[in-house]
């Protein structure tokens, strides 16, 4: 029974000395529709810096396709249409005269499947801080290079190798690590992690799970796994998904243990069978 599921944080586990910060992101009665096809609809919540907002649903609810709507990192774009509002710190996402490149650098969306440039480490993240001149002069870029893989837990183990070892010849986790660090070299607001725990061992699970509370001390955190588990341990607000369409959504234990709709119920009774 999903009542009874053992898997909220306790309290002392939640970020601490954080409170939440401005709202970046703004979603009133989104939807998105392509080639005909409505694919996301009543999708309405704020997001805050200092927050993490879990997805859940079944697969093809709509998880992926959200996240890439809110970084506006759409397959055909050309196809896609939208409804309602979708706001980066008060700005049109979709909107006409949008600088597209500038938000992505602030609303980062990291895949399952991870994609470093064919390149070395230093310069997977020297890339992004040079072409946005966030960092110039080689020894802040070093600075730049080493606070995002040490925010990765990523610097122990490669800062011997920065500018030898290939990104694309690194296990897959470290791969998907390194992209969030060249991601987080730039500053973002918002964090959104596809599947972070996915394919991964017990011990980088922990890793991860420290690495995305930390992340959450300074930015807001997305993430759609379909792990409860998971969902339970970092979310602190949970949104349910179906076909597309925002069911409900309430703080983690609210979600996970009371849920409203009976749609967020037999999804759970059905996750934790
Ligand atoms: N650009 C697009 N054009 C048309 N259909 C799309 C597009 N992007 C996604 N879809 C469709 O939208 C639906 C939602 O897919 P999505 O990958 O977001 O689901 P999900 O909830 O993330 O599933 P999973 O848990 O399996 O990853 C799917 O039917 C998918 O084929």
């Amino acid at each position: 029974m999903f009542h009874s599921l053992p898997l909220l944080r306790k309290p002392s586990q939640i970020a601490e000395n954080v409170t939440p910060g401005p709202t970046v992101l703004r979603l009133q009665d989104f939807g998105l529709e392509a080639g005909g096809v409505q694919l996301l609809s009543g999708v309405t919540f704020d997001l805050r810096i200092g927050e993490a907002l879990g997805l859940i649903g079944r697969a093809g609810a709509g998880k992926s396709l959200l996240m890439r709507a809110m970084c506006r990192l759409l397959e055909q774009e050309r196809l896609v249409v939208t409804r309602g509002s979708l706001q980066h710190r008060g700005q049109e996402i979709f909107g006409r005269g949008f600088d597209t490149p500038e938000m992505r650098a602030k609303v980062v969306y990291i895949p399952e499947v991870a994609n470093p440039f064919p390149m070395s480490v230093w310069d997977n993240i020297a890339y992004g801080v040079k072409l946005n001149r966030i960092a110039t002069r080689r020894r802040e870029m070093a600075d730049h290079v080493e606070a995002a893989l040490r925010r990765c837990r990523l610097w122990d183990e490669l800062k011997d190798v920065l500018h030898t070892q290939r990104a694309t010849a690194l296990p897959p986790y470290q791969q998907r690590l390194l992209c969030l660090a060249r991601s987080l070299a730039l500053n973002p607001d918002v964090v959104m992690l596809d599947q972070p725990t996915g394919s991964i061992d017990q011990q980088e699970n922990e890793s991860l799970h420290d690495i995305a509370m930390d992340l959450k001390s300074d930015h807001a955190v997305v993430f759609a796994t379909a792990s409860l588990a998971d969902t339970a341990r970092l979310a602190d607000r949970v949104a349910y998904l179906e076909e597309g369409a925002l069911v409900e959504i309430d703080s983690a234990e609210m979600i996970l243990t009371a849920a409203l709709a009976p749609q967020t119920r037999a999804f759970l009774e059905s996750t934790s069978a």
